[in-house]
């Protein structure tokens, strides 16, 4: 795609992947665009004029979002909805993150696009809400629902573990909750390829889902970062019900991800793979 693609979000995980896939992209910060300010995010677009909006910022807390759910809902519910509706102003395409979280968990199955959703805990509604408020603004927008991102970046679960894992002989970690662990670089790729494509077939857009493969519980995924990274810690695997946190999680994330494959040909990556190049990043920087 020619001209300038406007990214809402600088320091995150998949913020920091498209900086270096799209270097060339306007990527605001906190600093430039607060997404408390649904109407300055708008306000932004519209001054900008940009070829394709993404957005990649959200309130992630999870647990504190319980305890700050109406923080929640303005950034990551409200703002979405005010972006999504000034790019359908400009008839420019609208790509935003969504997350497994919209979902209860509940089967054992692949959950598809046009599953029901109902969250357990304030981040999976606030997500929703977002999720809503983009469908509604209509014109050319695309919701990517992806689950347990990770990277050489931010916070995540492979970073947790790594610093827990090199402290302790032993860590309990949850065997029951399984999901497909997602690189955050496939999602930064994932959306410039979607991005591209619906600006040529505005038809394109909806919901989609993309996870990364095998789906694995968060014991398996641990287990794997620790064989990877050559770590001696003992996983022990217990049930959800022996780590318990403020937020509910659903125990079945797995998401189908065959409609993104048919539509736009974009595959589940492999995720053991991106953690081998995350561990490369992170042992370059150590
Ligand atoms: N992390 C995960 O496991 C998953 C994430 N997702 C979704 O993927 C998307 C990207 O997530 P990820 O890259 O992991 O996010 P991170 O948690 O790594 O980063 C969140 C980003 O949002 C920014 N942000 C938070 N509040 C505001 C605000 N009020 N104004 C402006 N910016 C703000 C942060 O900025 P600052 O650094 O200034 O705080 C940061 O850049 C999000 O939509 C998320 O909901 C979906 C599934 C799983
Ligand atoms: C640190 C730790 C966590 N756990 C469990 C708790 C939880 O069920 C699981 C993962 O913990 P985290 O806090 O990293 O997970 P969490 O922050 O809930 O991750 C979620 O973030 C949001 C933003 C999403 O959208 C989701 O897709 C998902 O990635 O591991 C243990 O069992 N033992 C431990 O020592
Ligand atoms: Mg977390």
């Amino acid at each position: 795609m020619t001209g300038d693609i406007l990214v809402f979000g600088r320091t995150g995980q998949v913020a920091q992947e498209l900086g270096l896939l799209a270097p060339g992209a306007i990527y605001l910060g906190r600093d430039k665009a607060d997404l408390k300010d649904p109407r300055g995010c708008a306000e932004q677009i519209l001054s900008i004029r940009p070829r394709a909006v993404l957005n990649v910022a959200a309130y992630t807390a999870v647990d504190q979002a319980e305890a700050e759910e109406p923080e929640a809902r303005i950034i990551n519910g409200e703002a979405p909805a005010a972006m999504a509706r000034a790019a359908a102003e400009l008839d420019i395409p609208f790509l935003h993150v969504s997350t497994d979280y919209v979902f209860d968990g509940t089967g054992g199955q692949a959950r598809s696009e046009m599953a029901a959703t109902a969250p357990l805990g304030a981040y999976g509604r606030s997500k929703l809400m977002g999720e809503h408020g983009v469908e509604n603004a209509g014109g050319n927008w695309a919701v990517l629902r992806t689950s347990w991102v990770f990277s050489s970046f931010g916070n995540n679960f492979v970073k947790t573990m790594l610093r827990l894992g090199s402290a302790k002989d032993e860590l309990g970690i949850v065997g029951d909750q399984i999901g497909g662990p997602t690189p955050a670089k496939d999602i930064a790729a994932a959306l410039l390829v979607m991005a591209e494509q619906m600006s040529v077939d505005p038809g394109k857009g909806g919901i989609y889902h993309f996870a990364g493969a095998p789906d694995a519980s968060w014991a398996e995924f641990a287990q794997e970062i620790f064989a990877q990274a050559k770590l001696g810690c003992k996983i022990r695997e217990i049930a959800t019900a022996e780590y318990p946190t403020p937020a509910v999680r659903p125990l079945n994330s797995r998401l189908d991800c065959g409609a993104i494959a048919q539509r736009f040909g974009i595959r589940r990556p492999d995720w053991r793979e991106g953690l081998a190049e995350v561990l490369a990043r992170l042992e370059q920087i150590r």
